[in-house]
């Protein structure tokens, strides 16, 4: 795996950038808050009210307060210390798509404080329209609401760098220490609609191309070390919508059934789409389906997610700083593992467009494709550009 680059401590420039921000999901704090939030999750999106019932409940189980905030505001001290250690002397505000502090309210805050330019760092490692676009709409949006407001460039995915793939062989080889030889490895992630992952990404099926190729990082990596081989998959949680979309399948927990089914010893699950442990890794994962591999019997260890670990952390600081370097015209080092070639910079003006809402009145499509995007009904979204995908 290549060598992280850190920059020289005493040239780190920043420039043109004169902050960064940590834009994320958001999650209610207690349980006055959980159904506004996800009302403000759910707003147009079509979710049945028996599921939004459902998921408040696995809220109201944690006290009605979802980590993640919390997971943000200890990222964003890791990133000030790891920023501070380089001399690299540049802001960083956080603000969320759902809730407290909002999107709209820390642009407003950025402009007060009279920042021109700023890098947006996203909670979120992969290439679809929940996990970038409808980010980058909510970038646009707010940007349009503030007067003034800084200029905007997101990062690019990060999925497939080393300091995100290097985090998930640490936690996925502790994990595999305690259980048996001859364990499986499920690497899980965020359940999107069919309709979606087709969509996703410049050439489409983005979503589930860049995970299967961060799945097979990790799984080669560990090969490498142990020489061990053992059964992969790539399965999916947090499934939600109607029942009649398609979304990714199969679920993690008839995933369980079928090792079990398979004589499986026991299984490492590793939680690949998310960056810290937030209500879909503490309830789908550490509540759903550990009750599930206690019912049939199967050992279960899931690995952490990178959090505020160390590696993730400096990975997001490098990004920074290769991401100033392009924007000033030099050619930085560009690291990644796997087949795919980094993330592009910005993303062409058709990527990850929104699904097309059902709507009543519509003639039967012929290619089965009603749920399929259209581009001429896609929001505008920051930032992208009109020439081709950036991926020098
Ligand atoms: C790809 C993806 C990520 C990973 C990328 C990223 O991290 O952004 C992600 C993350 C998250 N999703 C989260 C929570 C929720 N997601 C929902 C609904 C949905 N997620 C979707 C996709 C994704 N979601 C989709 C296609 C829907 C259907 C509605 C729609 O089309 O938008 C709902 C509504 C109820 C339900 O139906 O489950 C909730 C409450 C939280 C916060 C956790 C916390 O509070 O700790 C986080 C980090
Ligand atoms: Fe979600």
């Amino acid at each position: 795996m290549p060598h992280l680059v850190s920059p020289d401590p005493i040239r780190t420039d920043a420039a043109p950038y004169d902050a960064v921000l940590l834009l994320s999901f958001g999650g209610p704090e207690q349980p006055e808050d959980v159904l506004p939030f996800l009302q403000n999750v759910t707003r147009g999106r079509g979710i049945p009210d028996e599921r939004l019932k459902e998921v408040g409940e696995h809220y109201y189980g944690f006290g009605g307060r979802s980590p993640i905030n919390d997971q943000n505001r200890a990222l964003l001290a890791a990133l000030r210390e790891s920023f501070a250690q380089i001399g690299l002397d540049l802001p960083i505000y956080w603000g969320n798509r759902n809730w407290a502090p909002y999107l709209t309210d820390t642009l407003r805050e950025m402009a007060a404080h009279g920042i021109r330019r700023a890098v947006v760092i996203v909670t979120s490692a992969y290439p679809s329209y929940s996990g970038c676009r409808q980010y980058r709409e909510n970038l646009a949006d707010a940007t349009a609401a503030v007067e003034n407001a800084p200029a905007i460039d997101k990062l690019r995915h990060y999925a497939n760098h080393p300091g995100f793939v290097g985090s998930f062989v640490e936690s996925t080889a502790a994990a595999l220490a305690e259980l048996p030889e001859g364990s499986a490895i499920a690497y899980v992630t965020h359940s999107i609609p069919t309709a979606m992952n087709a969509t996703s990404g410049p050439d489409g099926n983005g979503y589930v191309t860049w995970h299967l190729d961060v799945a097979a990082e990790i799984t080669a990596e560990l090969e490498r070390r142990t020489g061990v081989s053992r059964r992969t998959d790539l399965v999916y949680c947090s499934r939600s919508g109607p029942p009649q979309v398609p979304w990714l399948e199969p679920d993690v927990n008839d995933h369980l059934e079928d090792l079990t089914a398979a004589g499986v010893p026991g299984v490492a699950v590793v939680p690949i789409g998310f960056v810290s442990d937030h209500m879909e890794v503490i309830y789908d994962l550490d509540t759903e389906a550990r009750a599930t591999a206690e019912k049939l019997g199967l050992p279960m260890a899931r690995a952490a997610t990178p959090g505020t670990d160390q590696g993730f952390v400096t990975m997001l600081r490098d990004l920074v700083v290769e991401r100033a370097a392009a924007e000033r015209g030099e050619q930085p080092e560009r690291p990644c593992v796997g087949k795919l070639g980094p993330g592009w910079d910005n993303c062409r003006p058709d990527c990850c467009p929104a699904l097309r809402r059902p709507a009543a009145g519509a003639s039967a499509p012929a290619d089965g494709s009603a749920h399929q995007a259209s581009s001429d009904q896609t929001p505008p979204a920051a930032p992208s550009t009109a020439g081709p995908k950036d991926n020098a």
